[in-house]
């Protein structure tokens, strides 16, 4: 029924709620915020929808229901027949993708590092203030015309000086994430808060797409923690209303797609063909998959329950099959299987640490090229030489190893799932996840993404596999094998343990962030994320 505020008034229109910031005009231009309503008007309600779809399966996984492959899309994984689009220009070799912040000196040793590919990452190593999400933008308009500069604090003075810089896929923010420093206002006059992943992509698209074919690359993007292949054609019908709005051919876009949620896993291949006229591969996003195990089955009892976060590496048999799946996927289709990120990062001041990160990472790339990886991730550039090695040993001059089918590879549902093995949950363990993550949410809340903590790089995915895995032990009533029993007042009482011990200066976030900890960690709900509580709390303020 219609009624007045129904009744269509103006056009659909994106409303700048956020501060004004220097050169943020350069970004949030008349016909960028067109193009961002546009996004809206058309794909916001599809948004909603499958978010929603997203609660409805966790409530049947949690009333008992098993994930599996699916029946209604058994035909597309037994046509032998289709392919994917594969690499764009700048594509073609992914044997060392550095990732990172978006920030200008992150941008420029990013792209002055060697590597073949810089992950410009506005998701997990970013901190979404409205002042980082526009920077960020900033950062990379200026890197795609070659005219980045910046001086440090100290009076360092950086500039792209490689001659060969990495191709840029940049990572929007995820399907769940609002941004509350815009609004969409549609044509009857209702409002919504904006989507930050169309904000990343739209307003990267609109202002580089154009220039980046020019230069011989193009507009490709890593896309983060999808559930589904309906996630996927949503961001696919994205895709292509964007390159016809932008005059470019159908195939330009390229995605590279994070397998990084439990249900993912069991959509590999439906996730490529709704996006096989702009796919490029899928990426084994190891530690949100970590986090999405604990969360999708956080309430299915004993077997389920993860010991450590640190004793749950690559090899143990469940991830074993989750990534086996993932190269056997890929190459069956001809998209690129690009490895994931080991956490050891090296410390130019103290050279056994670094010896002993570059060797974890050394084992990490040399089973991923094994496999049969065409590339993978890393976190710092003093680990390129080592990831490059490890890929140059197995591919020579050969781009990539699509040619490895794996056909060895047979993985089942029950492999995906069975969590069981001689893992431990110590108090050592329980006392690191809720310092790390209290570190990390500080650093989150004065705007840094990505941050090392111990010797390991600490972002986003891996902060959520700490409190979530703290929610869970104190809801499946864990006690540590030391015999401490895992309870809300023992997990309090750790808290003010790390208060205690960092280092408290002027200004500093630890009060909130131990506040948004404890209501993630030990809450009686689960919130999805804990990103989206503690940004619609402490960075949402306009
Ligand atoms: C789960 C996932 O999604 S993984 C992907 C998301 N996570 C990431 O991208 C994390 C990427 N890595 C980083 O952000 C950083 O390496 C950190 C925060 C972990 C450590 O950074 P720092 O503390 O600055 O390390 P460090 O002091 O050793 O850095 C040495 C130099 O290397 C640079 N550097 C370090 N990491 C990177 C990087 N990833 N990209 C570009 N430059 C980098 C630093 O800027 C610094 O440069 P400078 O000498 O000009 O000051
Ligand atoms: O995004 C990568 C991950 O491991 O999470
Ligand atoms: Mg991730």
């Amino acid at each position: 029924m219609s009624t007045m505020t129904d009744t269509p008034t103006a056009e659909a229109r994106i409303e700048v709620l956020g501060r004004p910031l220097e050169r943020g005009d350069e970004i949030l231009t008349p016909e960028a915020l067109a193009f961002l309503a546009e996004l809206h008007r058309r794909f916001a309600g599809e948004r909603h929808e499958r978010l929603a779809a997203r609660h409805r399966r966790q409530y049947e996984i949690g009333n008992g229901r098993d994930l599996g492959f699916r029946d209604d899309t058994r035909a597309i994984r037994e046509d032998p027949d289709w392919r994917v689009a594969g690499a764009g220009p700048g594509l073609e070799d992914r044997r060392v993708e550095i990732t990172g912040p978006t920030d200008p000196k992150m941008t420029i040793n990013a792209l002055n590092s060697g590597a073949r590919v810089w992950l410009a990452d506005q998701e997990d190593a970013t901190s979404p203030t409205w002042e980082n999400v526009i920077g960020g933008q900033l950062s990379l308009y200026d890197a795609i015309r070659e005219r980045l500069e910046y001086t440090s604090p100290e009076g360092k003075h950086y500039r792209v000086t490689a001659e060969r810089t990495p191709t840029i896929v940049m990572r929007p923010r995820g399907w769940h994430l609002p941004e509350l420093h815009l609004r969409f206002v549609d044509a009857r006059g209702r409002e919504t808060a904006a989507s930050g992943s169309l904000v990343d992509f739209g307003l990267y698209a609109f202002h580089n797409a154009r220039e980046l074919v020019e230069r011989g690359r193009g507009p490709y993007f890593y896309i983060a923690k999808l559930e589904s292949s309906e996630e996927a054609k949503l961001w696919d019908d994205v895709f292509a209303f964007t390159e016809d709005a932008l005059g470019l051919d159908r195939g330009t876009i390229r995605a590279t797609v994070l397998i990084e949620t439990l249900p993912a896993a069991f959509e590999m291949e439906e996730i490529l063909y709704a996006m096989r006229d702009h796919v490029a591969g899928l990426n084994a996003g190891r530690w949100d998959y970590i986090f999405s195990i604990i969360k999708t089955l956080r309430s299915r009892g004993a077997d389920y329950v993860l010991p450590d976060r640190g004793q749950v590496s690559m090899t143990v048999p469940f991830m074993r099959a989750y990534t086996e799946l993932l190269v056997r996927t890929c190459h069956k289709r001809g998209a690129y299987a690009i490895g994931g990120m080991s956490a050891f990062i090296p410390n130019r001041r103290d050279p056994e640490a670094t010896e002993r990160a570059v060797e974890r990472v050394r084992s990490d790339k040399h089973r991923e090229a094994g496999d049969g990886f065409d590339g993978t991730w890393v976190a710092h550039p003093d680990l390129i030489p080592t990831a490059r090695a490890e890929f140059d040993a197995v591919l020579g001059e050969r781009p990539h190893q699509l040619d490895r089918l794996r056909e060895d590879v047979h993985v089942i549902a029950a492999e995906l799932l069975e969590l069981r093995f001689d893992g431990r949950i110590t108090s050592a363990g329980l006392r690191d996840n809720v310092s790390v993550a209290i570190r990390y949410i500080e650093a989150w809340l004065r705007g840094l993404g990505a941050v090392a903590i111990d010797g390991l790089m600490e972002d986003a995915a891996t902060a959520e596999i700490s409190r979530s895995q703290i929610w869970q032990w104190i809801h499946q009533d864990r006690t540590t094998e030391d015999g401490e029993p895992i309870t809300r007042e023992r997990v309090a009482e750790l808290v003010e343990e790390t208060l205690a011990s960092v280092e408290r200066t002027q200004g500093d976030r630890f009060d909130e962030a131990a506040e948004i900890f404890s209501e993630v960690a030990t809450g009686d709900a689960f919130p999805d994320f804990l990103t989206v509580p503690a940004y619609r709390r402490f960075l949402a303020e306009i």
